[in-house]
């Protein structure tokens, strides 16, 4: 599928976690003007289940307009039409999912340092992931925050956006649109806020160009 629209800065990340409406939470997104939904369903989740989730989402996001990826699972990427995924140094390798994607899909990868990300963009990616910017604990596991500094760093060893992640508020998106970050990954500011909408208001506010999308058809 082609990429429909300049790349979008503002990457609203599904959050799966109990006590989250994640459907309604991407709804509200959607219709406050989030440019891209990226459909990250929970490891546990079957392949069906997670097949169910991004085609209700991949639908929302033809109904607004919005760029649809899905995290991790090729598949259920190309299964549900979306626009592209997100892969990571768990998931298949950013050569490997481009053949498997074609070379009309959005594909990002994630990257922690300079060398990462420029052997990402040979490898065909289309944007890069990079993170964690800032200390979060929507995901386990991840090394030190990079802070703006390491965003710097990453930003300036391509060509390709740069999408910061990890802790991302609206506050801290001048401090790495200044660090050459082109936009940024927001899973808990938006789904853990009291009011997702006018969450996503709030960083499209802080973002360059990330216009409403428009209202659903
Ligand atoms: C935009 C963006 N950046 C980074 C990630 C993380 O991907 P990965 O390292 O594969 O970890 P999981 O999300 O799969 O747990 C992302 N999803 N999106
Ligand atoms: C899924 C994910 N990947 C990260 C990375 O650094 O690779 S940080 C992260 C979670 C981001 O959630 P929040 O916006 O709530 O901090
Ligand atoms: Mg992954």
């Amino acid at each position: 599928m082609l990429f429909p629209h300049a790349f979008p800065r503002l990457h609203v990340i599904t959050d799966t976690a109990p006590g989250v409406d994640t459907v309604a939470t991407v709804h509200a997104a959607l219709a406050a003007g989030a440019p891209l939904i990226q459909v990250r369903p929970n490891e546990r989740d079957t392949d069906r289940a997670a097949y169910d989730l991004a085609l209700h989402i991949a639908e929302l996001c033809a109904r607004y307009d919005a760029t649809c990826l899905v995290n991790d699972l090729l598949h259920v990427a190309l299964a549900v039409g979306a626009h592209g995924a997100h892969v990571g140094a768990d998931d298949l390798p950013v050569d490997a999912a481009r053949r498997v994607l074609g070379p009309a899909a959005i594909l990002g990868g994630t990257c922690r340092d300079p060398d990462a990300a420029r052997a990402a963009q040979r490898a065909g990616a289309s944007y890069l992931g990079v993170g964690p910017a800032h200390p979060t604990s929507t995901k386990d596991g991840l090394p030190d925050p990079l802070g703006v500094w390491g965003i710097r760093s990453v930003a300036a060893a391509v060509d390709i956006p740069v999408v910061a992640i990890g802790g991302i508020t609206p506050g801290r998106v001048p401090a790495l649109l200044a660090a050459g970050a082109h936009g940024v990954a927001v899973v808990g500011a938006i789904s853990r806020a009291a009011d997702p909408a006018a969450a996503t208001r709030d960083f499209l506010d802080a973002l360059p160009g990330d216009k409403p999308a428009g209202a659903a058809r």
